[in-house]
């Protein structure tokens, strides 16, 4: 028996008269990659933030870990990096990985372990003393992902993390979350990029609020005898990503 680690059920979003999520019914395994797919605008970060327990549904309900969000117990068991990166930029990265090291209770010898193994994973060491204002967007975004990494999540839940990355550090950024995943760490990942889509376990593909499919690329492209994901996703009726 798979273990659910969220659980997505019957999920809407009202603001003002615009329903931004309809209906949304999801399960999301642990170890699982899982990247959640969609053009600007489809719900992928309204429905994120609320796994992240920083929104709440209209109606229906998310679990997570098999408990009701949002719950401090539970946001403390999830990694979460936002679309915007969330940085002191007059600090150093070590100094706010400090100060995201103390909102998680780390300290002394493990806090210093921790933050060596998570900037090591983001090939950030030798950077560590560099204010976070001198570095390029795509280094403020592996910092981003290394604070999300800093108190070992069970669940980890990404949105766009690779926006601004070049392809050589994308590619060695998704082969930690592969061994993120080996050690039992299930992803959430929401992405514009197809050939990520393809590294990922299971997809859903979401468009108008709407969960419009979900399975592995595979069983994805074979349904709609498709050659690729970008065209299976068009085949279920989905906009450009
Ligand atoms: N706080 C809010 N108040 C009103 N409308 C909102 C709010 N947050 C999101 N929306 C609207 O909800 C819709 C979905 O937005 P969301 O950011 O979830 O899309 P997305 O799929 O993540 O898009 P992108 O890929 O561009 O990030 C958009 O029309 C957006 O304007």
């Amino acid at each position: 028996m798979k273990n659910s680690i969220v659980s997505i059920q019957n999920v809407s979003k009202t603001y003002g008269k615009h329903q931004v999520l309809k209906g949304i019914n999801l399960e999301i395994y642990e170890g699982e990659i899982f990247g959640l797919l969609g053009p600007s605008g489809a719900g992928k970060t309204t429905l994120v933030k609320q796994l992240a327990g920083l929104e709440v549904p209209t109606q229906g309900e998310n679990h997570i870990f098999s408990e009701k969000m949002p719950q401090l117990d539970l946001i403390k068991r999830i990694g979460y990096m936002a679309q915007s990166d969330a940085l002191y930029t007059d600090l150093t990265a070590k100094e706010n990985l400090d100060f995201f090291a103390a909102l998680y209770g780390l300290k002394g010898k493990e806090k210093k372990q921790r933050m060596n193994e998570v900037m090591e994973i983001v090939s950030l060491t030798d950077h560590l003393g560099k204010l976070v204002s001198d570095y390029s967007g795509g280094m403020k975004r592996r910092l981003s992902l290394a604070i999300s990494l800093l108190h070992s999540p069970g669940l980890l839940i990404l949105d766009e993390p690779t926006v601004g990355i070049d392809p050589v550090l994308r590619k060695s950024i998704w082969e930690s979350f592969k061994s993120l995943k080996e050690n039992g760490t299930t992803i959430l990942v929401t992405t514009h990029v197809m050939d990520e889509a393809g590294k990922c376990d299971r997809l859903g593909m979401i468009r108008d609020g709407q969960l419009i499919a979900a399975g592995t690329p595979e069983e994805l492209m074979q349904q709609t005898s498709s050659a690729n994901i970008e065209d299976a996703f068009l085949a279920y009726g989905g906009a450009q990503v």
